[in-house]
């Protein structure tokens, strides 16, 4: 189940005139960028450095960049280069989206899902206490969308931004070879990577999970289940640990001030930990930082070289940039980067749904595949389906069917 991601299409170069290259748009505020914008030269994380610090030397004074990183560190990621429009949160009305009609196919099924988070705590059990032992690691599963329609972008990501604790975010991304459609990445993300003004920098990791109920007792039970779950707290512990280790060299003063807390968007509970610092250099570009935390162990695992390398084995759809970074940075280096999760890839009529779980010793396979239908539940709804429909492949393994219920 090996697989390599697919290759850019040089005619995808630049952003097609009225795209978007980029836009995020959160409680904090809204940032888009506004073509045409200029590609930075791909290449991978090793490279990156060097491509920044060139594109910010020929910037313009009110040009950013922005974009996506992808999951492998070894693959290429998508910037753009270009003037952007920052302004305070916009509130817009939801727009009509109804895909009900649209095939939904998961890949992998959900039962497949379970055997490979089955065999990640089997290869963690025979690893234990050995050097380099598998801690933990992210499985990820897809649900592709297919309908006959072009789906829109900017009424998925007016319905994406309705829930006020994530930030919506839209990527144009290169165009694959022989795609008669361009692609964009489009998600609710509800964790910070980084943030960094000036010499603060801040980080709001998320690891650990339960599904929201729309009854408020069951609802507080899921939530307070959550807070005392020892597993949990050791998958959240093990990302707050390597976030602390990447950045403490480039701060004067790191810690976690509130500690770890329950923290929510409008489908899922989570635990939560806010990591604020100070950098020694102010003028480190956020896009450096967001490449030197990534991935975290909320989306691979500890140890991260060692949890990559499974996930090439374990899921058999590529990542490409679910999982990755995206967010921007501005000439001074300020700039937020999100965690590309609650995502589609979207292409057409076409859209791919991702979502992950933290396996950790203890994790029950099933469970994990009912966390991960959860987790479609947001981009589901946003795109006019059952918010539930990524849940019911969990009691109901069957290949393909028809999406047509109310909701
Ligand atoms: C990898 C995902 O979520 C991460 C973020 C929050 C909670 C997670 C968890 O509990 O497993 C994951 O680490 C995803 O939504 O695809």
């Amino acid at each position: 189940m090996t697989h390599s991601p697919p290759a850019p299409s040089q005619a995808d170069a630049t952003v097609a005139t009225g795209r978007i290259p980029f836009r995020f748009d959160g409680a904090g505020g809204c940032v888009q960028g506004l073509g045409p914008a200029r590609p930075l030269p791909r290449g991978d994380a090793g490279t990156l450095a060097a491509r920044i610090a060139g594109a910010m030397a020929g910037a313009g004074p009110d040009e950013i960049i922005g974009g996506a990183l992808p999951f492998h560190r070894e693959a290429d990621d998508c910037l753009w280069q270009c003037r952007a429009r920052k302004s305070a949160h916009i509130a817009v009305t939801p727009r009509p989206l109804d895909l009900r009609g649209s095939s939904l196919r998961p890949e992998p099924e959900a039962p497949d899902y379970a055997l490979a988070v089955a065999r990640a705590l089997q290869i963690m059990a025979q690893e234990a206490g050995a050097d380099h032992a598998l801690e933990k690691i992210v499985l990820a599963r897809t649900l592709l969308v297919e309908s006959a329609a072009p789906i829109a972008i900017d009424a998925l990501m007016s319905r994406l931004g309705a829930d006020s604790s994530v930030t919506a975010f839209q990527v144009a991304l290169p165009q694959l070879p022989g795609a008669d459609h361009p692609r964009t990445l489009c998600g609710a993300t509800p964790e910070l990577l980084v943030e960094k003004t000036g010499a603060r920098v801040a980080s709001h990791p998320l690891a650990g999970s339960a599904r929201r109920s729309g009854d408020p007792r069951i609802d507080r039970q899921a939530a307070d289940g959550l807070e005392h779950s020892a597993k949990d707290q050791r998958e959240h512990a093990l990302v707050v640990e390597a976030i602390l280790d990447t950045l403490a060299p480039y701060c004067r003063q790191l810690g976690c001030p509130q500690g770890t807390r329950l923290t929510s968007t409008s489908s899922m509970w989570h635990l939560g930990t806010r990591i604020e610092g100070e950098l020694r250099d102010p003028a480190t570009p956020s896009v450096l930082l967001a490449s030197a935390l990534h991935p975290t162990p909320a989306v691979c695992g500890v140890p991260s070289h060692r949890a990559a390398g499974f996930i090439k084995v374990l899921e058999p759809v590529p990542r490409d940039f679910y999982a990755g970074a995206v967010g921007w940075c501005d000439n001074r280096g300020d700039g937020a980067w999100y965690v590309a999760i609650r995502c589609a890839e979207i292409s057409g009529g076409q859209a791919r749904l991702y979502a992950g779980a933290g396996i950790v010793p203890g994790s029950d396979p099933m469970a994990e595949a009912a966390e991960t239908g959860a987790k479609f539940g947001a981009l589901l709804a946003a795109l006019g389906l059952p918010a539930d429909a990524g849940l019911a492949k969990v009691a109901r393994p069957d290949s393909r069917r028809e999406c047509k219920e109310s909701h």
